[in-house]
Formats: structure tokens, sequence, C-alpha cells
């Protein structure tokens, strides 16, 4: 039982996705503070400094376009700084970043054009206008290409253009605010979560206009390792994930294939693989990487972790694990 009101961050305003992994990670919790941050950093940031924060929610990947750099980098950033202030200890290579992954969460994406003021012919009323900026966060445009294109097409007459804001949800704030502020022959339009557009009560001019329908975002609900906050999820009846970052011995050939064949002998079947560049500090060489692994673990293996994490600091050249958690079941759905 918790005795105090949990304190949730996540990527606002209300609206967003991320409120939404937020709301379904926390919904059988009673008494759960959530609080807005303004930006992906800010939601690293704001729980490292802020000790009444419990949690943070971070969006990490999407079915359609993949990985969400912000998140990825950030959690790079944080382990070359660690590699850069520890000291000599025991296991040199090993690094214990301050936050630690404790669950995943996955929230379904239907994406819908977004209008402040209502369209009284719905999309044909876009012919009406000059011009039509549309407001999103970055990485929604991968997932809404089609779409677009298919939009420039039926208005051929149309300027459009695209403006990157730091949510989804800021995103309808941000297209109410310019259309008060705009001429009437530019129509300001956001793309963003039927949540989003009922509580800016903006009008869905149409929906789901995602490229692919099932399509889902992935986010990671971080925590300070230190901190004694005692919710947790341990589902033992799913496998656990195991989230791992490491560098190589980059010049020495196979080194990648050496870290990688230290799950095959532990007989731990790995379900992600991704790299980011990094540089130790500016005087670094270009094209290094950074690799980010995730490994299934279960009751049974690996049957000896503490000899899985001496092959690991043996084979590479840092490493840490952001945390073991289990696999939420939403995983599996199309
Ligand atoms: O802007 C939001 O609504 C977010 O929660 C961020 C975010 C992301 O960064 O991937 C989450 C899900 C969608 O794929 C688009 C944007």
């Amino acid at each position: 039982m918790n005795e105090k009101t949990l304190k949730v961050l996540f990527l606002g305003p209300k609206g967003t996705y991320s409120h939404q992994a937020a709301l379904q990670q926390f919904q059988c919790i009673s008494d759960v503070e959530y609080l807005a941050a303004t930006s992906i950093p800010q939601c690293f940031n704001e729980l490292e400094k802020d000790t009444s924060i419990d949690y943070s929610v971070v969006p990490l990947e999407n079915s359609t376009n993949g990985q969400v750099v912000f998140s990825y980098d950030l959690l790079r950033n944080r382990m070359i700084q660690k590699v850069l202030s520890s000291t000599a200890s025991a296991d040199a290579n090993r690094i214990t970043p301050d936050i630690e992954v404790i669950a995943e969460q996955y929230v379904s994406i239907t994406h819908c054009l977004i209008s402040p003021i209502e369209l009284p012919n719905g999309i044909e009323s876009l012919g009406e206008f000059k011009e039509v900026i549309i407001y999103s966060h970055p990485q929604v445009w991968g997932q809404v290409e089609g779409y677009l294109k298919s939009l420039a097409e039926k208005f051929p007459q149309l300027t459009f253009s695209r403006s990157d804001c730091s949510s989804t949800s800021e995103s309808v704030n941000h297209c109410m605010r310019s259309q008060t502020a705009s001429c009437n022959k530019i129509l300001h339009l956001a793309i963003a979560s039927e949540m989003a557009a009922r509580l800016h009560n903006a009008y869905i001019v149409e929906h789901p206009i995602n490229d692919k329908l099932g399509n889902t975002t992935r986010f990671l609900v971080l925590k300070r390792r230190e901190s004694a906050c005692n919710y947790e999820l341990k589902d033992y009846q799913q496998p656990q994930v195991n989230l791992l970052t490491f560098t190589t011995r980059q010049d020495d050939p196979g080194s990648l294939v050496d870290v990688l064949n230290v799950l095959k002998i532990h007989s731990l079947n790995m379900c992600s693989i991704n790299s980011r560049p990094f540089h130790l500090n500016e005087n670094d060489r270009n094209w290094r990487y950074l690799f980010f692994i995730e490994y299934y673990t279960d009751r049974n293996t690996p049957e000896n972790k503490e000899r899985l994490y001496r092959d690991i600091s043996a084979k590479s050249k840092q490493w840490c694990l952001w945390g073991t958690f289990p696999r939420n079941e939403r995983y599996y759905h199309k």
C-alpha cells in the first residue's frame, strides 16, 4: 500500500499519447498526481533533480517509424556522462546509471486531423483557404506521410507547410492560438489524438489518418534508482525484459559478435537491437556507436547472473543495465 500520492511526470500538456501511457500504467492506483512536462529532456531532468517526483513516462519507439531518438539519446548521454565521471572500481566496465526502467507501456496511436474552427464541409472546406499550416510532434510526420501526400494531391492549389511542436497535444493548443491571430485565408491544423481534440474543444476533420492501422508507440516508465518508492509491477507470469546498453572494443574484429555471443552462451533470447552514435568528448573520433539491446530472462535463465555480467564486462568496453521489467501483455496486441 502506498501512503502518499504518487507523482508521475509525462510529456504534456494533457491529451498527449504520453499522458495516455501514464494513465494506463497507473490506472490501478487511486492516488496519483500527473505532472505535465514541456519536453522529453524535462521528463528525464526533473525526475533526476526533484525527489518529490516518483516516476516519469517517456516514449521510446513507434511501430511505424522506429526510434524516438530524443529518448535514446537522453539514455545514451547519461551513460556517457557516467563513463566520464566513474572512478576505477572492482568492475570498471560496469556503469550504474542514476535512473532505472521499471516498466513498459504500449499505446495504440490513432492520429486525427484537428481544426480549431468548425469546417462546414469537413475536409472539402480546405479548398476555401490559400494556405494550410499543420502542427504536430516531429515523431508524427513519418507516421502520416502517405496521408499528407494524398491531401496535397487532393488540393493542388493549396500551399501546405508543417511546423514542429513539443508534443501532439501542444500542437492543438498552438493551432488554436495561431488561428485566432491569423488572417482568414490561412487554416492552422494539428495532428493529435481524439483525447487532445476533446480536451481543447477542437474539431476532428478526419481520423484515423495514420498510414498504418495498428500503429503503436512503446513507452518506458522510469524512476530514480535510489528512490524508495515501492510501487512495483512484478508480474512473474510474463517474461522479464532486460534493457542493456554497451560500447564495443570497436577496432577488434568480431567485437560486437563477441558481446552478443555472451547471450547465446547463457541461453538468452535477444528481442531488440539498436545503435546510436556517440562521442566521449569533443576530441573523440567520429563513427563510434553505442548499442541498445533487450533480452529475455525468466526464473530459470540465466542460471548464473553474476557469471553473465562478468562475461559481458569481459567482452564489452563499457555497459550498463537500465532495468529488468515484465513484458507488457499489450506487446503482443496488433
Ligand atoms: O506528442 C505526444 O503525444 C507524445 O506523447 C510523444 C510521441 C513521441 O515522441 O513518439 C508519442 C507518440 C506518438 O508517436 C507521437 C509523439
